[in-house]
């Protein structure tokens, strides 16, 4: 699959964000060989199983000009590097607890010129600052993930729907997400008719949730 595929489901991109996105190949080929961040089976599949599982997240929260998100265990830039390139007027903080994947966002973003991505070498919970969302996959279950963000989260939402997180999960979430009362689950099959997305879900947990009594 080719970067094609990210144009059928995003068809107002610029010249310039065609071009970023086409150029994801070469530099996650080439860095994947000198160290590795996505599996050999997922590279060939990177547009799918990477690019635009991502921007999954874009069809459920578009972010505001000026918004600050946070990637939490960005790995080698999932999600944060292709919704960085969707939204470049928003500022993205990718962070990751290992060095090396670091490194490749930072070839990346390099790469790519990209202005409004900065990548942090460091566990989530030693970064300072604040964010309207965050956005993460496959980092940790959600209980420990909000403890580890925990006051990361603006207050104030400049978006319609409240601050909070947005993170990309599969399979059956009912035993992991039964004490949230104000969690949402949305079906990415709903947006992408590709087989992949079957079971996949953006879980979104607005700042402030309930617990369950
Ligand atoms: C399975 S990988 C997922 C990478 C990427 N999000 C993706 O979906 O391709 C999980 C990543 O989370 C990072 N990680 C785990 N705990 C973390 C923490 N407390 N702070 C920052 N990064 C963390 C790991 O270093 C690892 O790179």
């Amino acid at each position: 699959m080719t970067a094609d595929l990210i144009q059928k489901y995003f068809t107002t991109l610029t010249e310039d964000q065609v071009a970023h996105f086409k150029a994801l190949e070469g530099l996650y080929q080439d860095w994947n060989q000198k160290i590795n961040v996505v599996s050999r089976k997922d590279i060939d599949e990177l547009y799918l199983r990477h690019v635009l599982h991502s921007l999954g997240i874009a069809k459920i929260q578009t972010f505001n000009e000026g918004a600050d998100i946070l990637d939490v265990g960005t790995g080698g830039g999932f999600p944060g590097i292709p919704l960085a390139i969707l939204f470049p007027n928003v500022n993205f903080t990718l962070v990751d607890a290992i060095g090396k994947k670091i490194k490749v966002v930072q070839e990346v973003i390099d790469g790519l010129q990209l202005d409004n991505v900065k990548a942090i070498h460091s566990r989530v919970e030693e970064i300072p600052g604040q964010f309207d969302f965050i956005v993460s996959r496959a980092v940790a279950a959600m209980p420990t993930f909000v403890h580890w963000t925990k006051g990361k989260v603006k207050k104030d939402s400049a978006h319609e729907r409240k601050n909070g997180i947005l993170y990309l999960k599969g399979g059956d979430l009912e035993e992991e997400l039964k004490d949230y009362a104000t969690v949402q689950i949305f079906d990415l099959k709903e947006y992408f008719e590709e087989y992949f997305f079957d079971t996949k879900k953006v879980v979104y947990l607005p700042q402030k949730f309930k617990e369950r009594s």
